[in-house]
């Protein structure tokens, strides 16, 4: 992963090189307590570790028996559908891949419809084993197998921990399972069995995930300008204590569209506690350009963006016109078009004095995302450390859970009732 923070520096007051070398023995404190986080493999920095623990032989054999089905279906939400998603929708496969979060009923039966049932791989997955709109999503997906005549229980894999409402329903199946990692949240599980499971069926190469993970590992210091992690983590950090309370990730390219979803539950479950955090925004390049950057770029001065791409991609060429005002156009490339957009955002932002940081892989293959996803889990780390917050827990979303379990009669939860009643006003 290559950052440049060429973008950022001199456009926000008080960021700037000399500004980020001040810094920098902050970078070097926190580099140490992640480290000792990492050695005694405590929660969350363990995280940091999966290069190294993840066994890709363990996943390629439990989905060995799956013998190349036309689809495979992950019923999973949050960091258990997020990080598979990004990698199976950035990389080609003759295994299509789908995902069931959303228990939006609509959404659910017309997939079901859609779905060669007798031919999919049915991969359930939930660190706790107890998450309400992945295991009703389960009850559905199975009972459509049965009306369809498939025997569920050959289709079906776990990933899950060693208790919880699936682990049982494992146990009582005798359905094949993976374990989750130990001490690694749901949203830094991308590059474990939880996200690469997937990928193993669709035929991706695991090893090569793990190792640009791993080449990313390898780059993080003590110093914020020797780590290209750190670094955007650091810049971010910086941007953030100086307004930059939102940041918009922004791929320029069709492939990484997930990446900035999974980017999204990383910086904000993480990061956003006890008053602070810096709010993430999904956009694509070079479409947003044409829907949100009118916003970035004359809006409050509240945001930095961030620019993602591959520096080498398959192109096509634009066909030569006989239209003058096209003729700019012919003989140039879509790729050299994209590289363009991106650039002259690069420069218009930084026109306007909006920060805007540029994140780069080699290619949009295992290896660039396995640096990509592990690069931007490190930044997240450092960000959390730099900001003293508990970057690993995710207590706010409790409540609402609690919430829908008391709606639905699996327990009182007054709190709720309290706030719906006094706070609603009806306009019918
Ligand atoms: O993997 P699960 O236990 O099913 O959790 C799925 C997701 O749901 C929760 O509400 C958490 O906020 C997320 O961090 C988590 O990734």
């Amino acid at each position: 992963m290559y950052v440049d923070l060429g973008n950022a520096l001199g456009t926000t007051p008080g960021v700037s090189r000399e500004a980020l070398e001040r810094l920098d023995g902050r970078v070097a404190d926190a580099h140490e307590r992640i480290e000792q986080g990492r050695a005694d493999d405590e929660h969350g920095y363990a995280a940091l570790n999966l290069p190294e623990t993840t066994d890709p032989d363990e996943i390629r054999n439990a989905v060995s028996r799956f013998d190349d089905p036309e689809a495979v279906l992950t019923v999973g939400i949050g960091g258990s559908a997020l990080g598979a998603a990004t990698i199976s929708e950035a990389l080609d496969s003759d295994v299509d891949a789908y995902y069931l979060d959303n228990v939006d009923p609509e959404w659910v039966s017309g997939l079901l419809t859609d779905l060669p049932l007798d031919d999919t791989v049915v991969n359930v997955v939930s660190r706790s084993g107890t998450t309400a709109e992945t295991l009703a999503n389960f009850l559905v997906v199975r009972d459509a197998m049965d009306s369809a005549g498939v025997d569920w229980t050959e289709r079906t894999f776990v990933t899950t921990g060693e208790e919880g409402n699936l682990r049982d329903l494992a146990d009582k199946h005798d359905l094949p399972a993976l374990p989750v990692p130990d001490g690694v949240p749901g949203r830094f599980s991308a590059l474990s069995t939880v996200g690469m499971a997937v990928a193993a069926i669709q035929g991706h190469d695991l090893d090569a995930l793990l190792a640009g993970a791993a080449d990313e590992a390898d780059r993080l210091s003590g110093s914020l300008f020797e780590s290209p992690a750190y670094a955007y983590g650091a810049t971010t950090y910086a941007l953030d204590r100086r307004g930059a309370s939102i940041n918009a990730m922004m791929p320029y390219a069709e492939s990484l569209e997930y990446f900035a979803e999974w980017f999204a539950q990383l910086w904000a479950e993480s990061l956003g506690k006890d008053g602070v955090g810096q709010t993430p925004a999904r956009a694509l390049g070079a479409t947003d350009q044409h829907s949100q950057l009118q916003l970035y770029r004359a809006g409050p001065r509240d945001k930095l963006v961030t620019l993602v791409r591959p520096r080498e991609k398959e192109d096509a060429a634009i066909p030569e016109t006989d239209l003058e005002g096209l003729s700019y156009l012919g003989g140039s490339s879509l790729g050299e078009l994209l590289d363009a957009e991106f650039e002259a955002t690069e420069a218009s932002l930084a026109a306007a004095d909006c920060p805007n940081v540029r994140v780069e892989i080699d290619r949009v293959d295992e290896r660039g995302l396995g640096e990509l996803l592990y690069g931007m889990e490190a930044a997240c780390v450092l960000y959390g450390e730099l900001d003293t917050v508990s970057t690993f827990t995710q207590p706010a979303v409790e409540w609402g859970k609690k919430a829908a379990r008391g709606l639905l009669g699996g327990g009182d939860f007054e709190e709720a009732d309290a706030v719906s009643d006094k706070r609603r006003l009806k306009i019918e």
